[in-house]
């Protein structure tokens, strides 16, 4: 099916990303979530990208506000009957996501291929709700979308050859590098990262030592670009906390074992860089 019209479904850090980089490539988007603000502050971050990259030469101020056209925004699920492929985007939540599911399969059209942006839940699962499971597939972008240049595919039980060549070719199409995985906990991506994250709570928790000097040892020892408990921040601890709560119950292994730090956090709502406070506190 030739697509021209992507929806989003999600307007947090992760679908306003996937919605730039598809309508940098062209597509039409439409972009939804349960709320104004949600949409108004993800459309705000695509601006502030796009401006950034006129500053820097690399798109005309012309080019900037075609792109910007090409983004619909709606606070209405019933939209997805226009769309010829739906990418979901939204919390990190089995009920939530399997709800927009079922929905989205009664309202798209029966050709369209509803792709989920889950960081670890059984895509298996979710297809298992629908009417198409073959047609249900995993496209898993990294954070920050715009710059991160993978995107893990991830084919459920049922998913058919032809929907995950379609998927591939997409990725290939918003200049992002598939990798083909199969459905399991936390896939590739997130069963190495999660742990690693998971074990530097692990060390600020039994008095190891703070967070800064966690941070500074993975950074300066290890050259990685940000420490782990600063990628926490950046990935959002509720995230985190769902992540490693599918880990642990999906492989049935205590070393998955959220560190109780991670869920205190979550409790108070501490969540990282989106509510100002996580391990850091941010302005
Ligand atoms: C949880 C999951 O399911 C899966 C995941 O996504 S896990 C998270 C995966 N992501 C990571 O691991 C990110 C690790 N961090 C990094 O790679 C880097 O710190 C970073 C790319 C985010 C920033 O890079 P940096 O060199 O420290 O800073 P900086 O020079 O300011 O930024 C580099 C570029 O990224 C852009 N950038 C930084 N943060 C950004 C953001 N939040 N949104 C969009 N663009 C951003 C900058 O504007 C800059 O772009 P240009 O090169 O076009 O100027
Ligand atoms: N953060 C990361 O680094 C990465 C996250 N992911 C995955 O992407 C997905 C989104 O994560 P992220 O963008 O970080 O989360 P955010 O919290 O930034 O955004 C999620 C958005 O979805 C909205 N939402 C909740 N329920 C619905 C609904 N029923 N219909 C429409 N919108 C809804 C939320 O609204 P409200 O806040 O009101 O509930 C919120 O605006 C998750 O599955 C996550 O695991 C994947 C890769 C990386």
């Amino acid at each position: 099916m030739l697509i021209q019209k992507i929806m989003v479904i999600g307007a947090g850090q992760m679908g306003s990303g996937i919605a730039q980089v598809a309508a940098q490539a062209g597509f039409q988007v439409i972009m939804q979530d349960i709320k104004d603000e949600h949409l108004s502050r993800g459309f705000k971050g695509i601006e502030k990208n796009l401006a950034r990259y006129v500053e820097k030469g690399r798109i005309s101020e012309e080019e900037k506000e075609q792109i910007l056209a090409r983004i619909q925004l709606t606070t209405e699920l019933t939209l997805a009957s226009e769309a010829d492929f739906i990418i979901e985007a939204v919390t990190e939540n089995m009920e939530i996501k399997t709800q927009i599911f079922q929905e989205l399969d009664r309202i798209a059209k029966p050709e369209v291929i509803l792709a989920s942006n889950t960081s670890s839940l059984p895509i298996t699962e979710i297809a298992a709700v629908t009417s198409r499971p073959g047609q249900v597939i995993g496209m898993h972008f990294m954070n920050p979308v715009s710059v991160m240049p993978l995107v893990e595919v991830i084919r459920g039980l049922a998913t058919t050859d032809e929907v995950y060549q379609s998927v591939e070719n997409l990725a290939k199409t918003l200049k992002k590098t598939p990798v083909e995985v199969n459905d399991f906990p936390g896939f590739i991506s997130n069963r190495v990262l999660l742990p690693m994250i998971n074990e530097a709570i692990y060390t600020v928790y039994e008095g190891v030592a703070t967070p800064e000097a966690v941070d500074k040892v993975m950074k300066l020892g290890m050259n990685h670009p940000m420490g782990p408990l600063e990628l926490a921040d950046f990935i959002g601890l509720d995230t985190c906390l769902s992540i490693m709560e599918i880990l642990h119950d999906g492989l049935g292994d205590s070393k998955y074992r959220p560190c109780p730090l991670l869920r205190k956090y979550v409790k108070a709502g501490w969540l990282g860089r989106k509510t100002g406070r996580g391990f850091y506190v941010y302005e």
